[in-house]
């Protein structure tokens, strides 16, 4: 239903330039574009997931009321990437600004070419699931059926997170 409101979650990244402002920046459009910010984890130092020979990211996580449909969601993370100058660069590569989408809605599971929610790797990643256990820890999972913290007790991924 269009009228629907439903709470995202959204993982921001930043690994080049000024990575404060850039998160700060796209925080104020997801703000004026997406829907009311009710959550906001602290800002993490995170080593870099993927190809490792990048600078460090900066990463939070957010909680957002959205009137948006998952499409239209994320027509709107693109554009804010967009309208923040994100240079496209290789697969998991260096980036002013990076939005995915964690989680939509209380049991949506979409699998696209385009989207895919839950994020695909949501569950490797401790850069996302720490901020994220940090605004919803008891947060759970459409497909696993677990909670955002009982995934990090499986994650296996050593790279570094600390909050800044
Ligand atoms: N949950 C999601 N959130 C954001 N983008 C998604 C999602 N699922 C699929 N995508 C697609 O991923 C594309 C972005 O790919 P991108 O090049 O940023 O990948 P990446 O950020 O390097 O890798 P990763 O997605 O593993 O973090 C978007 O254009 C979008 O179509
Ligand atoms: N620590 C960390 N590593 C990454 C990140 C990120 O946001 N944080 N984003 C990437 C783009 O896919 C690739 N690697």
């Amino acid at each position: 239903m269009h009228l629907d409101i439903n709470r995202t979650y959204l993982l921001l990244g930043s690994n080049l330039g000024d990575r404060e402002l850039y998160l700060e920046r796209a925080i104020q459009l997801i703000s004026e574009k997406v829907g009311v910010v009710i959550a906001r984890s602290s800002i993490y130092e995170t080593e870099p997931w993927g190809n490792t020979n990048q600078p460090g990211f900066l990463n939070l996580a957010l909680g957002v009321d959205t009137r948006l449909l998952p499409f239209e969601l994320l027509q709107a993370v693109l554009e804010i990437e967009k309208m923040l100058g994100r240079i496209r660069h290789e697969k998991w590569g260096s980036r002013l600004i990076d939005i995915d989408i964690i989680l939509y809605g209380d049991d949506i599971i979409i699998v696209d070419d385009q989207l895919q929610i839950p994020h695909a790797e949501m569950q490797n990643r401790k850069f996302v699931l720490e901020p994220l256990a940090e605004i919803a820890p008891n947060l759970v999972h459409p497909v696993f059926r677990k909670t955002i913290t009982e995934i990090l007790t499986t994650l296996t991924d050593t790279l570094s997170v600390s909050k800044r």
